[in-house]
């Protein structure tokens, strides 16, 4: 398996920190005792949770009674529109975007067929909400909004204290899907507008399949998984205890790097992203250019295939993605993309770049030194070029049909 790859595809997934493996190692070896059981074996490993949930409060700025640990991104998004309308049966209104994440989107459509209904908040050009569409859609019917802090694919960031005023002004649950804004933005759910937050671990590496999801004190909680008596009966089943160690050290060193993520990452990305804009021709970003992730960029190159751009730089052991990596593969269009109105040219021609911590000048040098090669060559092939406007005229023809 090859792991010397240049890795800019953090907001798929991140590399579990070494720190992180050391902390959670010894639940896996010796500490296996379950935490629920009376004896001081068992006792041991409930301190050591415990030790982990406050570790994750302090990222969020909560109280560690407030958190459900989960496996992850999509079960907390799932627990928690569940939730909100299990606690509220008689309002029947959702309210979310049209660019949320499949753990939503699916959820949303989902529950549309079982009677409720669902309005999905358009975007425009940059990625960006109409707050006074939002307003306009709030009714006393409307149980829940369920909105991203940070889109995955663009890393538009959204407005979500702003958003939240308007939600509780209706007096409707605000739910947010926090999974690529964790550690990249600072929180803090004292001062938030925030009820329910939903983040994941392999998004700040610790392993796939643990999360948390906030449930703020006072908002009545309905749990997904029932059975024993676990995190105070809100999620049964025996908890993912080397997992759960991982989240909290995970957490821990998020909480150190924030600043870091927020300068050295940042600049790191502007460079990437404004040295690929200016040398190679017929290219733009995809989302507002300052309301983003400081670790992420998506770009457009016109006329030609993000998938051909990836193969290419895949040979050069440069990992980036198009789409989130849960629909890439389909070559459908990202349903971001076209949400935001992209011409169809950019929206097949778009690739992201996520960075993390671990992130180099040396590496970004690489990337800067092949692009324009591999989008030169690419566009040589392309047939698009040379029957540009018949042809774009026909694409985005059958696009409006679809
Ligand atoms: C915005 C967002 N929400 C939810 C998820 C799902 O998280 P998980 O993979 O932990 O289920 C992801 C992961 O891709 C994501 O980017
Ligand atoms: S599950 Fe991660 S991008 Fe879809």
């Amino acid at each position: 398996m090859q792991n010397n790859c240049i890795y800019l595809d953090n907001n798929a997934t991140t590399k579990v920190d070494p720190q992180v493996v050391e902390a959670m190692m010894p639940y896996l070896t010796d500490y296996y005792g379950n935490p629920s059981s009376m004896h001081t074996f068992g006792g041991q490993v409930a301190s050591s949770m415990k030790v982990a949930r406050e570790q994750v409060a302090s990222l969020l700025g909560a109280d560690e009674t407030e958190l459900i640990f989960t496996s992850g991104g999509t079960e907390g998004d799932n627990a928690a529109i569940r939730s909100a309308l299990l606690a509220q049966p008689e309002k029947r209104h959702i309210i979310t975007t049209q660019v949320e994440h499949p753990a939503v989107l699916n959820v949303c459509k989902q529950l549309e067929s079982q009677g409720y209904s669902v309005t999905y908040l358009g975007v425009n050009r940059q990625g960006q909400l109409d707050l006074d569409e939002l307003e306009a859609s709030l009714t006393g019917n409307t149980a829940l909004v369920t909105i991203m802090y940070a889109n995955n694919e663009t890393g538009v960031v959204f407005p979500i204290e702003q958003i939240g005023l308007r939600v509780k002004e209706r007096g409707a649950l605000f739910h947010v899907d926090a999974v690529q804004a964790v550690g990249k933005i600072p929180l803090n759910m004292k001062t938030s507008t925030i009820d329910m937050l939903t983040m994941s671990g392999h998004k700040i590496h610790a392993p796939k399949g643990i999360g948390a999801l906030y449930v703020r004190r006072g908002v009545r909680f309905r749990p997904m998984l029932i059975g024993g008596g676990q995190q105070r009966g809100r999620r049964g089943g025996t908890e993912n205890v080397a997992g759960l160690i991982a989240l909290g050290k995970a957490a821990e060193l998020e909480l150190i790097h924030l600043e870091e993520a927020t300068t050295r990452e940042k600049r790191l990305r502007d460079r990437l992203e404004k040295t690929i804009i200016s040398t190679i021709p017929d290219c733009e970003v995809n989302g507002h250019p300052t309301q983003r992730l400081p670790n992420t960029t998506n770009i457009g190159f016109k006329y030609i295939e993000g998938e051909a751009i990836l193969l290419l730089l895949n040979q050069y052991g440069i990992c980036a993605s198009s789409g989130s990596a849960c629909s890439s593969g389909s070559l459908e269009p990202s349903h971001v993309l076209r949400s935001m109105g992209l011409p169809y040219t950019i929206l097949h021609g778009s690739i992201r770049f996520s960075l993390c911590r671990y992130t180099t000048e040396a590496e970004i040098d690489q990337v800067l030194a092949v692009m324009p090669g591999i989008v030169e060559r690419l566009r040589a092939l392309s047939p698009f070029k040379s029957d540009e406007a018949g042809w774009l005229q026909e694409q985005e023809q059958a696009l409006a049909h679809r």
